[in-house]
């Protein structure tokens, strides 16, 4: 079994213990009775220049920990403060040691939106994603069919959340595009090997029309990598552990961003 199988049989089971709770049409109702979300993701990344979207992750599968102290909410704050335009955070338990309860008090705390960074398997999850503050989810194509990604977009534009469907090669981008993707993430990271290539982002980038969205994720550490993004026309980038790693993470944002 791949670590990739793992983590969505993960997410699955995560999802019958909360439906023991909840159940979903509880939950749908409780999500359709807040505000509607205002697409406040996307809009963030659509302004002019690179976006950056800031990412509080302790550990990941493929590096272990990468904090062993994680005071979530400061480095939310920071990530705000240094001019981060939106925030990720990770809510997968297990291999990420995320929490639910991360997300919604980062959410409370700042002002940008922010990602649930989670292994999306059932709708259930989305409408959670809105009772936590989120204000975009992720949508991974390697484990979802192109008629879930449809679906999921469609429940996430019901309560005014942005989608960001990941893709991790051409078949995958296509998928996402033929899915009604208005926001594609490429990943750099190969979720079954964790290999990580930046030229994923390159190569794919031309197959992604210039009304979506194009964020590339994993593998950024330096500015000269975000020069090569921004020059192929990304609209954001992702970043996580090269930030995480950063004593001073304002400072190594800034870096990036080209601020210093
Ligand atoms: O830490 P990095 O290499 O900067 O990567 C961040 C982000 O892209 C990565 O955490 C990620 C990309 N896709 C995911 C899917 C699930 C969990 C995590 C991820």
């Amino acid at each position: 079994m791949t670590i990739l199988d793992q983590l969505t049989g993960c997410a699955r089971e995560r999802t019958v213990q909360a439906k023991l709770r909840i159940s979903l049409e509880e939950l749908k109702q409780q999500a359709l009775s807040l505000p509607k979300g205002n697409f406040t993701f996307e809009k963030a990344i659509k302004k002019p220049g690179l976006s950056f979207i800031c990412e509080c992750k302790k550990a990941s599968p493929s590096k272990g920990i990468i904090a062993q102290e994680f005071p979530y909410l400061q480095i939310a704050k920071d990530y705000e403060a240094a001019g981060a335009d939106c925030i990720s955070v990770l809510t997968e338990p297990k291999w990420f040691l995320g929490s639910d309860q991360y997300l919604k008090k980062i959410a409370d705390a700042v002002s940008v939106p922010c990602l649930r960074k989670d292994f999306t398997v059932d709708e259930y999850m989305i409408y959670k994603a809105k009772m936590l503050g989120a204000s975009a989810v992720l949508l991974i194509c390697s484990i979802l069919s192109e008629e879930q990604i449809k679906e999921y977009i469609s429940i996430c534009d019901e309560l005014g959340l942005s989608a960001l469907v990941e893709a991790h090669d051409e078949c995958e981008v296509r998928m996402a595009l033929n899915a009604g993707a208005r926001m594609i993430g490429v990943n750099n990271r190969n979720l079954k090997d964790f290999s990580v290539d930046t030229g994923n982002s390159r190569r794919f980038r031309k197959l992604i029309p210039p009304d979506v969205l194009f964020v590339s994720e994993s593998g950024v550490s330096s500015v000269e990598d975000v020069r090569k993004l921004c020059e192929i026309g990304a609209d954001a980038v992702l970043i996580g552990e090269t930030l995480m790693r950063a004593e001073n993470k304002a400072a190594k944002l800034a870096e990036l961003r080209g601020v210093l």
